[in-house]
């Protein structure tokens, strides 16, 4: 298996209408299995609609993207439906749980959702993981947002995903419990070897991960490995500073 989880190719991808708008210009970016990166930038700079793309949840304009040795561009949306349920996992802000559901059965939503039987030896471990084990027969709403996180990080490990897509992961939880989430995902990166890619707006959050990556514009223009939350305040402010200068250019 290739050290590459990710690999984002010439990836273009333009929003039509009377006035079509550029959300990414020719984006080149390689993901390395057992990573965290953070995908940071001011709003507008592309940083979902890269996400996106590089998830299979949307088509880029142009260029190629793949997950493992698998080009997505190619598939039917069926074939990336089925990839996204068995080799992709996904956390978003709003954690996105089924209230009707236990905990229990939300985790175990997707491989339902695939077909298969759930793997019991692996559930266990994977709540455990988390710390969830005394939760499982409670619904979502009995739970804090921390905690309902861990539930979305849970469900989004049961099946063993190649990469986990997390877009502001931390941005509804306050400060400790965001720490605590944000651990998690460092563990399960450093303890099980999953690659990350998480979107964030928060240089706390990014300092997590092994490489922070910046957008502007639709175009990545900085790429820092292992840079401390300052370091990345630093150059977010610089960027916020230069972005009027950089629309006139564009
Ligand atoms: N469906 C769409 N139709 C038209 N334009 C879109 C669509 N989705 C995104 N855009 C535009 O594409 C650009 C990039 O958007 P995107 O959501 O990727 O940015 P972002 O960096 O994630 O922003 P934020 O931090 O505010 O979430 C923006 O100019 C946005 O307005």
């Amino acid at each position: 298996m290739s050290d590459i989880a990710v690999s984002v190719e010439g990836v273009s991808k333009t929003y039509g209408g009377e006035q079509p708008v550029i959300a990414l210009a020719n984006v080149d970016a390689q993901f390395l299995r057992g990573t965290a990166t953070a995908v940071m930038g001011p709003s507008g700079s592309g940083k979902s609609t890269l996400l996106h793309c590089a998830a299979g949840l949307d088509r880029p304009t142009a260029g190629r993207v793949r997950i493992g040795a698998t080009d997505l561009s190619s598939m039917s949306e069926k074939a990336l439906t089925k990839l996204r349920r068995n080799r992709i996992g996904f956390v978003f802000q709003a954690f996105n749980l089924v209230g009707a559901l236990t905990v229990e059965q939300n985790i175990l939503l997707p491989s339902r959702l695939s077909g298969n039987r759930p793997d019991r030896a692996w559930l266990a471990e994977v709540v455990d993981r988390v710390g969830l084990g005394d939760r499982l027969g409670h619904r979502p709403s009995e739970l804090s947002g921390g905690q309902q996180q861990r539930v979305a990080i849970a469900r989004a490990l049961v099946t063993r995903p190649e990469v986990i897509f997390c877009d502001e992961p931390t941005g509804a939880l306050d400060t400790q419990t965001a720490a605590e989430v944000l651990s998690l995902l460092r563990s399960v990166v450093d303890d099980a070897g999953q690659t990350v890619i998480m979107v964030t707006h928060d240089p706390v959050a990014a300092s997590y991960a092994d490489r922070v990556m910046v957008l502007a514009d639709g175009r990545i223009v900085q790429d820092m490995p292992q840079p401390g939350a300052e370091r990345i305040a630093e150059q977010l402010a610089r960027l916020g500073r230069r972005q009027p200068v950089t629309s006139r250019e564009g």
